[in-house]
């Protein structure tokens, strides 16, 4: 549904360059919610504003719904007719609302309407329609300053909805709100996603969003996507860097102090859906007649699935349990055989579980 190919933009002001995107290609399939995450500067403004074409890209392209926005003509300030069209059928949400303050929340709606020129009592009936839609129907003739910021966001969705959009972008669109009304407009607009089949391509800097709304994700850093996918996917990937940030294990010691110094094989196994309904660690001890020290474990829901993580320890080097090993991998568990030195694999996360640099 949105494609980007090779995607760079590079700015330029009082003589010096900045490589914002450097090369991006990145795949959001129809239906789906997907995040881009990332520490400040990473590029993800800068991504959306050229997924839309607010921002011209200095080079690659941009497809939307089929059609590339980047061989239409016309600049970012001055669109031609088919960009201008294309752009209206992607609806924005964005981090501070940008509504009208002199106007009532049914008439910020109707903008969007009065822009393509629809009539009069379409319009009203249009903006009544997406009020009802975003639980905001009795503040229609409200002004933006009696609204609460949960109340806000919701016009703006409505706003962004008004000339039917098959795409969806949020820059930030959570990030002024507490986390209880972040939770009601994440899960507003994941009902959006599935009873409009809208595809919703968002950013954040906070991986909690991304756990619980997307699908699908993207890491950004220095203006790249350095790794992207579904999140089942990454989830099962021992190396994720994001599904490590996605459900960090927490600090558990790769050893115990009563193990130090003696041989031993620290694992770190990853369930997803049903595999946690076996009890595979007394199963291998009973079939292998080995003592198992439990050093960490964690269950989450992630995009609506649930996945665990459990850090063990073997008594004996890693040749000494290829076979235990071999055997939790036919039970269909994902199992990571850590460095007991380096005892985070895939370490050096770039954002934590509420978002701050790590
Ligand atoms: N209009 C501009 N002119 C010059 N440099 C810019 C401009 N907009 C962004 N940049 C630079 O491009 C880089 C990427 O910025 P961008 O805003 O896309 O990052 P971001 O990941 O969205 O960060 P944040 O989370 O802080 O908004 C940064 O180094 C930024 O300073």
């Amino acid at each position: 549904m949105i494609t980007t190919k090779d995607l760079t933009k590079v700015y330029r002001s009082r003589g010096r360059e900045v490589t914002a995107l450097d090369g991006v290609d990145l795949h959001v399939r129809e239906g789906e919610v997907f995040g881009v995450v990332g520490t400040s500067g990473a590029g993800k403004s800068t991504l959306i504003r050229c997924v839309n074409m607010l921002e011209r890209p200095t080079s690659g392209s941009v497809t939307v719904d089929g059609l590339e926005l980047t061989a239409l003509p016309g600049s970012e300030h001055r669109p031609g007719r088919e960009l201008r069209e294309a752009r209206r059928r992607i609806g924005m949400v964005f981090q501070h609302f940008n509504l009208l303050s002199s106007r009532t929340v049914q008439e910020n709606v109707e903008l969007p309407l009065e822009i393509i020129g629809a009539d009069r009592h379409d319009r009203r009936r249009r903006a009544a329609e997406l009020l009802d839609l975003v639980g905001l129907g009795e503040k229609a003739r409200s002004y933006p300053s009696q609204l609460s910021g949960g109340q806000k966001q919701r016009v703006g969705i409505a706003r962004a909805l008004a000339a039917e959009p098959r795409v969806l972008l949020s820059d930030e669109a959570t990030s002024a709100l507490d986390p209880e009304t972040t939770r009601q407009i994440l899960a507003l607009l994941r009902d959006l996603n599935r009873q409009l089949g809208l595809t919703v391509l968002l950013i954040t800097h906070e991986m909690d969003v991304i756990k619980s709304v997307c699908d699908s994700a993207a890491l950004m850093k220095g203006g790249r996507v350095v790794e992207s996918g579904a999140l089942t996917d990454l989830l099962a990937d021992g190396r994720s860097r994001l599904a490590r940030d996605l459900f960090p294990l927490g600090d558990f010691a790769a050893g115990t102090a009563s193990s130090a110094g003696r041989d031993r094989t620290v694992l770190e196994i990853t369930f997803q859906g049903d595999a946690p309904a076996q009890p595979f660690v007394s199963q291998l001890a009973r079939t292998y007649q080995i003592d198992i020290n439990i050093l960490g474990a964690a269950v989450e829901t992630i995009a609506g699935r649930m996945v665990g993580r459990m850090r063990v320890e073997l008594p004996g080097g890693h040749p000494d349990n290829v076979v235990p090993i071999g055997y939790l991998r036919e039970q269909g568990l994902q199992v990571d055989v850590l460095d007991p030195a380096r005892p985070h694999p895939g370490a050096d996360p770039v954002t934590s579980a509420n978002g701050a640099a790590a």
